[in-house]
């Protein structure tokens, strides 16, 4: 199991919502965290409160919209300079909004991919980093189909297809770096209440998944625990629904027993635990 106590934290996106609630249970577990958000007032009004709950040398703030590479490779490298370094990253920073569906896919595609090839660089034991652990905040509209949001669907599909092929790489076990994604389905945050406020186009169908089927951003938070705490997830999908167990873990077996060789994909079913 890993111990989060001592690991150093980069979280995007995590002034509010999911990312905030998975920023709060990694201090509370003793992680050191730098977070970046594009809204400058919440991250610093966040920066401040949790810095006196757990503080100043534990948690660091810093403005970035993520489709900006600079300003990514900027925070990212900010972090690992006040820490002396990165264990694990969390590519969270995200939208819902289909009439800005090529700013969504910066968002939620492009810049998560850029935030984890900035951190396997940075991690890859094979080029002199010290391994770690990557875990996109992707969504249960990254494993099945969501005929209301299709490019967002699209966005998240490509987020697990990028995560789940690194964890298959043959040389997964060379680099030791860890991969996992977080697949909820609704979680009461902003990104979904906008909906409520008339930016759905098809809002009849958004209003049943808003008025049914909704869980809390901690609970979120408290399946990314699990996620990352397993050392034995990688290519894991946690899957947070209304409903079922709390934490659902879709768990692929991607690799072979020596870890690295001979991916078998095909043979292998979702295995709950
Ligand atoms: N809420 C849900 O129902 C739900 C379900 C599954 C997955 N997710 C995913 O969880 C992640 C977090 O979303 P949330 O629900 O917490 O929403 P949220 O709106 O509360 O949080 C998203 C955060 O990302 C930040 N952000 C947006 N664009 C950014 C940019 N360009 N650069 C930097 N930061 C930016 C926002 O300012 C905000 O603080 C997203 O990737 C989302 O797709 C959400
Ligand atoms: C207004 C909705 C916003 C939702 C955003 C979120 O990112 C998208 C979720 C998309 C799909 C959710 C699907 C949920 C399905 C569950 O009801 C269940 O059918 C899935 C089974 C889960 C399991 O563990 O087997």
């Amino acid at each position: 199991m890993l111990e989060i106590g001592d690991k150093r934290v980069f979280v995007t996106g995590g002034a509010s919502g999911i990312g905030r609630a998975i920023i709060e249970a990694l201090l509370a577990k003793g992680a050191k965290v730098l977070f970046c958000d594009v809204n400058a007032d919440a991250g610093k009004g966040l920066e401040t409160e949790l810095r006196k709950q757990y503080g100043a040398d534990r948690v660091i703030f810093a403005q970035c919209d993520v489709t900006n590479a600079q300003q990514l490779e900027d925070v990212f490298q900010k972090a690992v300079s006040s820490f002396g370094g990165l264990d694990v990253c969390v590519n969270n920073a995200g939208i819902l909004d289909e009439r800005i569906w090529e700013t969504m896919l910066a968002i939620n595609t492009t810049a998560q991919i850029r935030g984890c090839k900035l951190a396997l660089d940075h991690m890859r034991r094979d080029k002199g980093g010290r391994g770690g652990v990557i875990i996109n905040v992707a969504s249960m509209a990254g494993i099945v189909a969501a005929h209301y949001h299709p490019v967002y669907t699209a966005s998240k599909h490509a987020v697990v297809g990028f995560s789940l092929s690194w964890a298959t790489h043959p040389k997964m076990g060379e680099m030791g770096v860890r991969w996992g994604c977080l697949c909820p389905g609704p979680v009461d945050t902003k990104l979904i209440t906008v909906l409520e406020e008339g930016q759905a186009e098809n809002l009849p169908v958004y209003r049943h998944v808003l008025d049914t089927n909704k869980v809390p951003p901690e609970s979120a938070a408290q399946a990314f625990i699990r996620l990352l705490e397993d050392d034995e997830s990688n290519g894991g999908l946690m899957t947070v629904v209304a409903g079922r167990e709390q934490g659902h873990y879709r768990k692929r077996q991607l690799v072979d027993a020596d870890g690295v060789s001979n991916p078998r994909l095909a043979d292998i079913p979702w295995t709950p635990t």
